[in-house]
């Protein structure tokens, strides 16, 4: 039987316990083997937008994701040159896992805009799409193929990135929004204090 694998896409700026959450129950909901976090390199829709190095967003969700032996980190959009589109890692990541079953696993707020997105089309046949609830966002999955989509609904957390964010600028807490290492490695980076980011030292 082929190995069932949850991918997560995510700027992960900051990666936070709305993401892990989401991630955890999709996995046993979806009996998967394995859930993928992959931070995104250049997201077309932000492009616009002051985002952390991809080092930062990418460390962040090893720290978080490290207590659990069944998450793993990809590095493949942070190191593929040029935008990040959905369809290049699904295509890769069915390259390099070989024989497995993915499922794409997207909040309530993203599902929407799938159809924007690049080769929409080709997405079904590359993966299973899993639609989480979200506090504050219809889960409604209109114009997206009744078979390539399912939904599904988790312990709401009413937590964002942009939260986060705001909240450290503004000396504000995030403890257990974020697991407690991300925390600290974001006061030991001095992230997210100023719109300018530190770059990643070696
Ligand atoms: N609290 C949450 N509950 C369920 N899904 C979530 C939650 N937060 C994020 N997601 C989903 O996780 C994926 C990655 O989200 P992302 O990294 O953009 O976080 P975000 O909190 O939406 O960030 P930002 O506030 O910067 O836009 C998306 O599919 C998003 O819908
Ligand atoms: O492939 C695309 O055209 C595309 C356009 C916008 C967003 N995505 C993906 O959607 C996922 C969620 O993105 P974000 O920025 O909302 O965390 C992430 O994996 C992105 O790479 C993908």
């Amino acid at each position: 039987m082929s190995r069932r694998v949850g991918v997560m896409g995510g700027t992960f700026d900051p990666i936070h316990h709305g993401h892990l959450v989401a991630a955890s129950e999709v996995m046993a909901s979806f009996s998967l083997d394995e859930v993928i976090f992959v931070p995104t390199g250049q997201q077309p829709f932000k492009a616009g937008r002051d985002v952390a190095p991809a080092e930062h967003r990418y460390l962040m969700a090893v720290i978080a994701t490290a207590s659990n032996p069944r998450f793993t980190v990809s590095r493949l959009e942070i190191e593929r040159p040029g935008m990040s589109y959905t369809i290049d890692s699904l295509r890769a990541l069915r390259e390099s896992l070989g024989d497995v079953e993915l499922f794409f696993i997207t909040g309530a707020d993203v599902l929407p805009q799938i159809l924007n997105w690049k080769n929409a089309a080709e997405l079904w046949s590359l993966a299973h799409f899993i639609g989480v609830t979200r506090p504050g966002h219809a889960l409604q999955p209109v114009g997206l193929p009744e078979d390539g989509v399912s939904m599904l609904e988790v312990p709401a957390m009413a937590i964002s990135s942009t939260d986060c964010r705001l909240r450290v600028a503004a000396g504000r807490p995030i403890w257990y929004l974020v697991p407690d290492g991300v925390v600290q490695y974001i006061g030991k980076h001095d992230l997210y204090r100023s719109s300018s980011h530190e770059e990643v030292s070696a």
